[in-house]
């Protein structure tokens, strides 16, 4: 029988098997950053190892990173101690690091891809969650906990029980407007945020093919949301365009016998997943979250839900609570929703295309009055390249701050919080309660969302616009 490409990747990497046990996985690259690291250096140094594989291993500064005034002295203490714990650790042990002010520095899961060094069939790890970004490029990426995070450390393998599969197959073409982010959202209303617990995700179909690098990394990194262990694409020519001259990718004749590789990367049409879930792209409009989970959201046409809809006790409690906590009412347009904040960043939605695309819309228009509109790269290069475009300009003149690299408001980690009761649009993937700050309200949205948010104030969609109303001719 034919295998899904989850199972290709997995049996190149299996460097031990037996009868009971977890499979014994290499692991291609391990990335690090301050937040999950610290423990795992002080293990090695505890048991007197070394770092394995110095040259698979990379750190960046991302989580308690400021983005203003990164040239001064940390002033939080919490923060300056795990930057420096980072810096030592990777002085101590030869680790690569990318820290603050360095023109690599930025989230990790945007710099691995940025670099080249994310590529198709490979096995990724971070002590991070959202490591399932990577899997955009047809590798297995995980997420791991910091013991997993010193186990690699020290021998670049990991002992992993084999998921389930599951395919997720996007039919059709996504609508004019609406977006990959708007795409997982609903995948994840769909499916719910257990839905893919146990599972590999495998993102495919006509409208899948279609994506940018960008918006598929989007995907997959929020796989991770859906309780997925790990989200995927097979890799195709946009794959390989992405990658060819970029840092670490191989060259000349490596490059060519990359690509025969990696063109052996898909999923066998014998091959059975253990699940399948169907979508019709045509069907889906621009999705935003109502509630405190990913999972509770909604068509931005749609209404808040009253939670006495829900059939299910423990889902219509969750409705009740969020509705509470995010201070909404069951019936009000989402449209109506008024926010003070908007963030547009993250590894979720803060690379290049994500900056243009939020750009276009706010270009010779105004952010509302009384909102906050924040713009931050993802990584550092991103915002070299967004300023060599003029992207910063376009925000700066539009009412926005432009911002240094790093997670920022994604989560209340650094400086860049909300006030309680300030809500956000935020193009970040999660809206837990107190994510961006204690008692701050989130609604994950799409970058065009957000930008359409911030000149009309409420929740909207570019389409919500109308030139003639917000737009200043160039020049005026
Ligand atoms: C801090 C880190 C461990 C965490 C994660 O694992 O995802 C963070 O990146 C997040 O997005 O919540
Ligand atoms: S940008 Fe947000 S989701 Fe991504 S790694 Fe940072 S905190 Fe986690």
């Amino acid at each position: 029988m034919g295998r899904t490409l989850a199972e290709k990747v997995w049996d190149d990497h299996v460097v031990r098997r037996a009868e009971g046990e977890p499979d014994l996985l290499f692991i291609d690259l391990h990335l690090l950053h301050e937040v999950t690291s610290p423990q795992a250096f002080d293990g090695l140094r505890k048991s007197g190892r070394q770092v394995r594989r110095l040259d698979l291993t990379i750190a960046t500064e991302d989580h308690n990173t400021p983005t203003l005034d990164i040239d001064k002295p940390i002033a939080d203490p919490v923060s300056r101690i795990q930057l420096e714990t980072l810096r030592k650790n990777a002085a101590d042990f030869g680790v690569r690091l990318h820290p603050l002010g360095d023109v690599e520095q930025g989230v990790v899961h945007v710099v691995g891809p940025q670099l080249g060094l994310t590529q198709p069939g490979m096995t990724v790890v971070c002590g991070d969650s959202h490591t399932s970004t990577h899997g955009a490029f047809g590798g297995l990426a995980f997420g791991i906990g910091t013991s997993q995070v010193e186990h690699v450390l020290a021998t670049q393998t990991l002992p992993l029980v084999r998921p389930k599969t599951m395919a997720i197959t996007v039919n059709g073409e996504l609508p004019d407007g609406v977006t990959a982010k708007d795409l997982i959202l609903a995948i994840i209303a769909r499916i719910g945020t257990g839905g893919g617990q146990g599972y590999v995700l495998e993102y495919r179909g006509s409208a899948i093919e279609k994506l940018s690098m960008e918006a598929r990394m989007t995907i997959c990194n929020m796989s991770i949301e859906a309780g997925a262990r790990a989200g995927m694409i097979a890799p195709d020519e946009t794959t390989f365009a992405y990658l060819e001259g970029r840092p670490h990718a191989p060259k000349g004749e490596d490059w060519d016998a990359a690509v025969a590789y990696w063109k052996t990367l898909k999923t066998d049409a014998d091959a059975e997943f253990d699940a399948e879930v169907v979508i019709e792209a045509a069907e889906l409009s621009p999705f935003v979250t109502w509630g405190t989970n990913p999972g509770q959201g909604a068509p931005l046409s749609a209404d808040v839900p009253d939670p006495a809809s829900y059939e299910d006790a423990s889902e219509r409690h969750a409705a009740e609570k969020a509705l509470e906590y995010m201070g909404l009412e069951a019936g009000q347009p989402l449209r109506s929703i008024k926010v003070d904040t908007v963030f547009v960043g993250s590894c979720t939605n803060g690379r290049i295309e994500d900056l243009r695309a939020a750009a276009e819309i706010v270009k010779d228009r105004k952010v509302a009055d009384g909102v906050r509109m924040l713009v931050v790269p993802g990584s550092a290069r991103v915002g070299l390249q967004a300023v060599s475009e003029g992207l910063d300009v376009v925000f700066k003149d539009a009412g926005a701050e432009w911002r240094h690299a790093g997670c920022s408001m994604c989560l209340g980690m650094n400086p860049d919080q909300l006030a309680p009761g300030e809500r956000s649009a935020s193009t970040s993937n999660r809206n837990f309660e107190g994510r961006q700050g204690k008692g701050g309200r989130t609604h994950l949205v799409s970058p065009q969302v957000a930008a359409a948010t911030a000149v009309l104030g409420h929740l909207a969609s570019p389409a919500d616009l109308s030139d003639a109303e917000t737009r200043t001719p160039a020049g005026v």
